[in-house]
């Protein structure tokens, strides 16, 4: 199939937070399975920093009066093509904010359906996050493209529709109550990161405002588990981290503690409990649970803490008025920095995540992958990536709490702590979670039966089809007898 993917961000050179590394990972498991992929993304200013692009463009194209260049590429490690969508208004180095934002990415949005209809046709346009929402709008009467919305994070819903109006032109009608409605309203699929979040946000809790919606289009909507980059988050392998370990030689670990503890500042023990934390400061993220309880877990245990992470300006001086109250015990970097992720991944006892609500989540499968206990609140994609430890029966892979009190966090935490101390337990703990398969070709598959269920094909491949799309060459796939449809616009 052709499937063409637009959003965002794309790990690891266009990254805020997990949308990116799904972008960056699921068309790279599509394509080793036969497929067309492609991506298309904003050129931001700091890419030409990370990748290679050439200087000349290979299509010029117009959209809301404004011209644009796209230019093409490689998703980097792969043979993906990586489409950058080139306009003034992305220039700055920055992905996010600014007050032209709603506006940008729907120019962005439009530009990727110009493209689509004038440069390379694909058969399915997959959709993330409301930077992509007008796309299925403008889509929705296009016989031979259907599109895929993919809800990463309803939290961000993008312009309302008086605004909408103003930039796009498009009649209200088409437009619901903002960009994301509008999308889930139009796509021919929408789907959510996780089957317990899809769930979730049909109730008024979770819904942010749009469950009535969301009910209503429950028939057209699937939860599909994320995975994680298994190669690229290879702790036996991965060259960012001071010492590599897999299961097996899981003690070689107390290294990167050791590391991590002199890099950050923090007194180096290696019996000290190392809790963790790799997060955007956002109020999804429990901080606010965090700060409350945090100081008391710090005076009443030998823990310490770090954070690395950006975002709100009131979480960031709050974690960095934690540090500064205790030297030695609690380091904060506010900043986003990918290698030290991977180094806190790694040399981390724990691992702590817990969210008001979470999509799916990405860091808790990572976490595990290299060793890292996760403590988590029981919502969204962490009831249905972690289970609670249970020492007796050697089951589970993390600590889990379900209310969103700062009492039930503090009490999971003391129980992370204690459990930390029976060595053997823990280390059988640790290697359950790397035993964990958050790998994608599970949910890839689920979504090649998704794409082809909107098609009204049906959901298994036939193995003859299967065979010609993994035989053919690139050129030779829109003409397989699976295509019947018009011919590619170039
Ligand atoms: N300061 C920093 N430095 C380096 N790396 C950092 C960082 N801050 C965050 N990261 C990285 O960003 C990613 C975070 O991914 P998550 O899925 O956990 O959360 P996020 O809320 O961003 O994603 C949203 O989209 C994803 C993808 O669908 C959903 O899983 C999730 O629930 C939803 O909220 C991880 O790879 C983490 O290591």
């Amino acid at each position: 199939m052709r499937i063409l993917f637009v959003a965002a961000e794309a790990a690891p050179i266009a990254k805020v937070g997990g949308m990116g590394d799904v972008v960056g990972a699921l068309p790279k498991v599509l394509k080793a399975m036969g497929h067309d992929v492609r991506v298309f993304m904003p050129y931001y200013g700091f890419l030409p920093d990370k990748i290679r692009i050439p200087k000349d463009s290979i299509w010029q194209g117009s959209a809301m009066f404004q011209d644009f260049e796209v230019y093409e590429t490689k998703l980097p490690n792969s043979d993906v093509p990586l489409y950058l969508f080139g306009h003034p208004s992305f220039s700055p180095r920055r992905i996010y904010y600014g007050e032209d934002e709603d506006w940008r990415f729907t120019l962005f949005a439009n530009g990727a359906v110009e493209f689509c209809w004038n440069y390379w046709k694909p058969e399915v346009v997959h959709c993330h996050d409301w930077h992509t929402g007008m796309i299925p709008v403008w889509l929705y009467e296009d016989p031979d493209i259907r599109t895929v919305f993919t809800i990463h994070n309803l939290a961000y819903q993008g312009p309302w529709r008086w605004r909408l109006e103003q930039i796009t032109w498009c009649p209200w009608y088409m437009q619901g109550h903002n960009t994301m409605a509008a999308a889930v309203q139009f796509a021919d699929l929408v789907t959510t990161v996780s089957p317990t979040y899809a769930e979730q946000i049909r109730t008024p809790a979770y819904g942010e405002q749009l469950e009535g919606l969301l009910s209503f289009i429950a028939g057209k909507t699937v939860g599909i588990l994320n995975g994680i980059d298994r190669d690229s988050y290879n702790p036996a392998t991965d060259r960012y981290i001071p010492q590599n370990f897999t299961a097996e030689t899981i003690d070689d670990r107390k290294q990167n503690k050791i590391a991590l503890q002199e890099e950050l500042g923090l007194e180096v023990n290696s019996g000290a409990f190392l809790l963790g934390m790799v997060s955007r400061l956002v109020e999804q993220k429990g901080l606010d649970l965090v700060l409350q309880i945090l100081d008391r877990f710090i005076a009443y245990s030998d823990a310490q803490f770090v954070v690395l992470g950006t975002g709100d300006r009131y979480y960031e001086t709050q974690m960095w008025h934690l540090a500064s109250r205790y030297p030695g015990r609690v380091s904060a970097y506010i900043l986003h920095n990918d290698t030290l992720a991977r180094r806190i991944y790694a040399g981390c006892d724990a691992f702590l995540m817990p969210s008001r609500f979470e999509p799916c989540g990405i860091s808790q499968m990572m976490a595990m992958r290299y060793g890292c206990v996760p403590i988590v609140r029981r919502t969204g994609g962490l009831v249905d990536t972690v289970t609670h430890h249970d020492p007796a029966n050697e089951t589970g892979t993390g600590y889990c709490f379900d209310r969103y009190e700062p009492l039930d966090l503090y009490t999971c935490l003391v129980r992370a702590w204690e459990g930390y101390h029976f060595k053997e337990p823990w280390r059988k703990l640790q290697q359950r979670g790397m035993a964990q398969n958050f790998g994608w070709d599970k949910s890839a598959v689920e979504y090649v039966k998704a794409y082809r269920r909107i098609w009204g094909l049906p959901e298994e491949e036939p193995a003859e089809e299967k065979a010609a799309v993994v035989a053919t060459p690139d050129d030779a796939k829109v003409e397989s007898p699976e295509d019947k449809r018009p011919e590619l616009v170039k």
